[in-house]
């Protein structure tokens, strides 16, 4: 039995696996760019996060019907399952979708059939997090939390994703305002390819209650002393930083030296279908390359609970964590 553990940072669309992109791509009349699944297999090595989103872009056009996001759910909750994920916090990228037509009840319904079906069929919890593409506009941003106001009974949060470097959180600081006065919750990528500064940005501008990534921290001593002091939840991807050429390789991957300092590190898969592996492959992976102990690993999954957005749960995170506290490695 694998370690329980709560999912934070996770694309739903980086879960669409080539084999699931062919069959849609199929059912949907489209034909894609590649010959067949080894060749897309082929196409994933990148250079960095941009080379990533190109790809990322592309095959998601396969994504059309309600039917098309339930399914993409499924797969990735029933592989979550396997791997232990009590608890998914998922992310989506609606401006992806919008621009090809593609309308937002279609998206969010979609993945709703799944999600809501979730803890019967997967034994998983979930949280939707509507995300803004930092490459596209404030306006943008906006227009698309107004389309989302009809399904706000599904969406638990706002996050911040796809290009970085460029497009720093203040962008943003309207409707992230308005995502607060709706009840949202908050929180947004930073320092996975930016500096520093866009993580205290995302903090004192965005109000986010958790980053995602948050890598570069480490630049900037002052910056990880105030995360330490406030609790503040970093979400690691770990074999994403490999593949993305965040970090040289995963033995030169600062998780250790994050938990020495005593941030609030979790770790997560974010686009597992394109970067080897899920979140139980992320753990095995750290485990073993990087030699964390039991009490390391069980750390780790105990702070994927206390950093979820659970609180209307108090209950169920008690549980979830006194699963951890009473699990044995094999
Ligand atoms: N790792 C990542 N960083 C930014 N945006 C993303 N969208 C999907 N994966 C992402
Ligand atoms: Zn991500």
């Amino acid at each position: 039995m694998p370690l329980p553990k709560a999912e934070l940072h996770l694309h739903i669309e980086g879960t669409l696996e080539p084999e699931l992109a062919f069959a849609l791509a199929a059912r949907n009349g489209l034909t894609l760019p590649w010959a067949d699944t080894e060749e897309l297999r082929h196409a994933y090595r990148f250079e960095d996060l941009q080379s990533f989103l190109n790809l990322y872009y592309e095959l998601m056009t396969v994504l059309r019907t309600e039917q098309d996001f339930e399914d993409l759910a499924n797969a990735y909750l029933a592989r979550a399952a396997a791997q232990g994920v009590r608890h998914a916090e998922i992310f989506f990228d609606p401006q992806a979708h919008l621009a090809r037509g593609v309308a937002m009840g279609t998206v969010v319904e979609g993945l709703w059939r799944a999600l809501g079906a979730s803890e019967a069929n997967h034994g998983i919890s979930t949280a939707l997090i509507l995300c803004f593409l930092r490459d596209e506009s404030a306006a943008s941003a906006l227009a698309t939390l107004d389309a989302a106001k009809p399904h706000l009974d599904r969406i638990t949060g706002v996050g911040l994703d796809s290009a970085e470097v460029g497009h720093p959180p203040v962008k943003f600081r309207e409707v992230f305002e308005a995502a607060a006065a709706l009840g949202l919750r908050r929180v947004a990528h930073a320092g996975e390819e930016g500096p520093p500064e866009y993580i205290t940005e995302a903090l004192d501008v965005l109000g986010v209650e958790r980053v995602d990534h948050g890598l570069r921290c480490m630049e900037d001593g002052a910056l990880v002393e105030r995360l330490v002091r406030e609790r503040i939840p970093l979400t690691l991807c770990p074999l994403s930083n490999v593949r993305l050429r965040t970090v040289d390789t995963l033995a030169d991957h600062p998780l250790p030296a994050m938990l020495d300092a005593g941030l609030l590190c979790t770790v997560n898969s974010d686009d597992p279908a394109y970067f080897g592996g899920y979140v139980g492959d992320n753990f095995d992976a750290v485990a073993e390359r990087l030699g964390l102990t039991e009490d390391r690993l069980r750390e780790l999954a105990r702070n994927s609970f206390l950093a979820s957005f659970l609180e209307h749960d108090e209950e169920r995170r008690a549980r979830y964590i006194a699963e951890v506290e009473a699990y044995t490695f094999s």
